[in-house]
């Protein structure tokens, strides 16, 4: 069931417990206080659908139904406090380079041979606290450095992914769908010089205009079945956030039928060349022999859809899963011909700054 809107986002903020669920996007927040039951084939009226699909279709989704939602102001519209740094000592980081740019470096010569396209490579980074990890605190200083983002924490049973991801996979509102694929990157400097000639170096570069027209193609081919129109803009434009440069294509829709939901379209798009590749069974292979570890619920799928089926599901990435006193952060980079394993290295080395800031960490991954 919903609850009023409330005044601030603080107390939205404030509202979010361990277990739960909280969804921040640039069109509102939206909390729910405990985990709910299972999802049913139908939802009643007023109640919502929230959780995560995982990246990898042969493992479970963890979709509830709270008993009370909820939902309240866009972050960027109510006064936060001024970033604020979890407290707490962290013992150790770890990950692995050199897995990485042999994982890059395999990718490429399976590109040569003409089986793939692209292929999206990630690193995790491992860290420990000296005590229990404050999940209400980590959630609170995503969500004040970057209050324009997608900001979730979603309980996993055991443990919670939470993170702050740039990338809207699928709105629908009504009949009016919106998707906002991102693919190529470059890091923000804080040379006001340097950043500008990052972003312009990343709006001509015909590797990263080839790496995100492949996600472009497969969101408009996901979404044209289920469209009477739809909106592709021809060429990207330029995305910041805090940490990074993106190349961004803002696709628009309406769909032919009322019955589609938000998590249809999300489930339909998921998981796109962002994340996954081209082809996609021969890149999800190869992610499987090359990552040394299970991406879980990183590089899916997060967000909520209502009864009438409006809903917001962003791509889980900028993000980590929490249990107790470890953090597991994952960062990964589209691979494609013209790529080194150096610059994909640098690239997801600059993605994990999005976290690692928000915890008041310096130091590179
Ligand atoms: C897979 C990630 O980013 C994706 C989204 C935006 C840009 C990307 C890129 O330029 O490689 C990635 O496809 C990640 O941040 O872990």
């Amino acid at each position: 069931m919903l609850a009023a809107d409330t005044p601030s986002a603080l107390s939205d903020l404030d509202t979010y417990r361990e277990g739960g669920f909280f969804f921040a996007s640039p069109t509102g927040v939206l909390v729910a206080e405990d985990a709910g039951t299972p999802a049913p084939e139908r939802l009643a009226p007023g109640s919502v659908l929230v959780g995560a699909l995982p990246f990898r279709p042969d493992r479970p989704a963890r979709l509830t139904v709270p008993a009370l939602v909820r939902r309240g102001a866009a972050l960027h519209t109510v006064a936060l406090p001024a970033s604020p740094t979890p407290g707490g000592r962290w013992l150790d980081q770890r990950t692995d380079a050199t897995a990485y740019t042999d994982g890059v470096a395999r990718a490429l010569r399976h590109m040569a041979d003409g089986d793939l396209n692209k292929v999206v490579l990630a690193r995790a980074l491992d860290l420990t606290a000296a005590e229990p990890i404050d999940v209400r605190q980590v959630l609170a200083a995503l969500a004040a450095r970057d209050p324009h983002g997608y900001t979730f924490a979603t309980d996993l049973g055991g443990s919670t992914l939470i993170g702050t991801s740039p990338e809207l996979l699928v709105r629908r509102t009504g009949t009016a769908v919106v998707s906002n694929p991102l693919a190529g990157s470059r890091p923000r400097s804080t040379d006001p010089e340097q950043d500008g000639r990052n972003a312009t170096e990343l709006l001509v570069s015909t590797k990263d205009q080839r790496e995100h027209a492949l996600v472009v193609q497969a969101i408009a081919d996901g979404l044209a079945p289920f469209c009477r129109r739809l909106d592709v803009p021809s060429t990207p434009e330029l995305l910041p956030t805090r940490t990074m440069w993106h190349l961004s294509t803002r696709v628009t829709g309406e769909l032919r039928s009322g019955e589609t939901t938000s998590l249809d379209l999300a489930s339909a798009l998921h998981p796109t060349p962002a994340v996954c590749g081209v082809p996609v069974e021969a890149a999800r292979s190869l992610i499987g022999e090359v990552e040394p570890f299970d991406r879980g619920y990183y590089t899916g799928v997060v967000g909520w859809t209502d009864d009438r089926g409006d809903g917001e599901w962003v791509v889980a990435i900028r993000c980590g899963e929490v249990a107790d006193r470890t953090l597991r952060l994952y960062a990964g980079a589209g691979v494609v011909p013209g790529s080194t394993p150096a610059a994909e290295l640098a690239e997801t080395s600059a993605k994990f700054r999005t976290f690692l800031g928000a915890l008041g960490l310096k130091e590179s991954a």
